[in-house]
C-alpha cells in the first residue's frame, strides 16, 4: 500500500530529514513509527500525503508513484489518506458537526450524504451527542476524537497519526489507540508516529524506528 524506495529529504538548509529508506507498509496493515524528537517521522508522514517531496528515490501509495502524479490527481490521493495530528487543528469558530463535515463539502458531497458520513464519523468516535456543541466545550481527549472523525468521515484507506495521542493522559491514549486498532480491523491502512514507547509496546503492532534520518530497525509485533 506504501512504499519508499531508497527515499532521501534534504531541506534547504542541508539538514536531513531521511536518508536513504526502504520501506513497506502492506495493506491494512497497522504500524508504528518511532524515534528521537528530529529522526524524521514527520518528514516521512508528510512525503505520504505530499506535503513535502523527496529529494531523491521514490514514494508509491495505493500503485501511484507520487513522483507521477499530474497535479489533478493529487486531490484523489489526499482523500484517501486521512491525517490526525496532535494538536488537532480543529476550527474553533464552528461546531463539532462542522468540522468534520470539512473533508465531505471540500470533495463536493450533497447535504444529505455530508449529515449521514458525518454521523457516522461521530458515532465511531463516541460523541454522536456532541454535534451542535463548539470544539472548545470538549475535552482534549474529545477534541482528539473529532480530529479523529474529520480524519476517517472520507473512509479513506490510509490513516495517518502524528503524535495522536501526546498531550493526552494514559487512559485516553490507551482509548485513542484502541479506536486506530479498530479502524485497523475494519480494513483501513495505519501510520502512526509516537514517542509513546509503552503504548506501543502494549498495542503489538509492527515497530518501525527512525534514527537521524536512517531507518533503525524494525520488529514485527513486538511482545
Ligand atoms: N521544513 C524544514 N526545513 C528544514 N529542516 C527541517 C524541516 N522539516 C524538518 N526539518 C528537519 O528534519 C529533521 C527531521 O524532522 P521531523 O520533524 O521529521 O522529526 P520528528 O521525528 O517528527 O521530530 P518530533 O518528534 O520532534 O516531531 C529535523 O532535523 C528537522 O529539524
Amino acid at each position: 500500500m506504501i512504499i519508499f524506495e531508497k527515499v532521501c529529504k534534504r531541506f534547504s538548509n542541508e539538514h536531513i530529514g531521511l536518508d536513504d529508506i526502504t520501506l513497506r507498509l502492506e495493506r491494512g496493515e497497522m504500524a508504528f513509527l518511532t524515534g528521537h524528537s528530529g529522526a524524521g517521522k514527520s518528514t516521512l508522514l508528510k512525503l505520504i500525503m505530499l506535503m513535502e517531496r523527496p529529494t531523491s528515490g521514490q514514494v508509491w501509495v495505493g500503485g501511484y508513484m507520487l513522483s507521477k502524479l499530474r497535479r489533478g490527481q493529487i486531490p484523489a490521493l489526499r482523500r484517501n489518506i486521512g491525517v490526525v495530528f496532535q494538536d488537532h487543528q480543529l476550527l474553533f469558530d464552528r461546531t463539532v458537526y462542522d468540522n468534520v463535515a470539512i473533508p465531505l463539502l471540500v470533495s463536493g458531497y450533497n447535504p444529505n450524504d455530508i449529515g449521514k458520513r458525518v454521523r457516522a464519523a461521530l458515532d465511531m468516535v463516541g460523541l454522536l451527542d456532541r454535534e451542535k456543541l463548539n470544539p472548545l466545550a470538549l475535552s482534549g481527549g474529545e477534541q482528539q476524537r473529532v480530529g479523529i472523525a474529520r480524519a476517517m468521515v472520507n473512509r479513506p484507506a490510509v490513516l495517518l497519526a502524528d503524535e495522536p495521542t501526546g498531550n493526552l493522559d494514559p487512559d485516553l491514549s490507551a482509548d485513542i489507540m484502541q479506536r486506530f486498532h479498530m479502524f485497523n480491523q475494519a480494513g483501513t491502512t495505519i501510520l502512526i508516529a509516537t514517542h509513546d514507547l509503552g503504548l506501543v509496546k502494549r498495542m503489538g503492532h509492527r515497530v518501525i524506528t527512525l534514527d537521524k534520518g536512517h531507518l533503525y530497525n524494525q520488529q514485527e509485533q513486538m511482545a
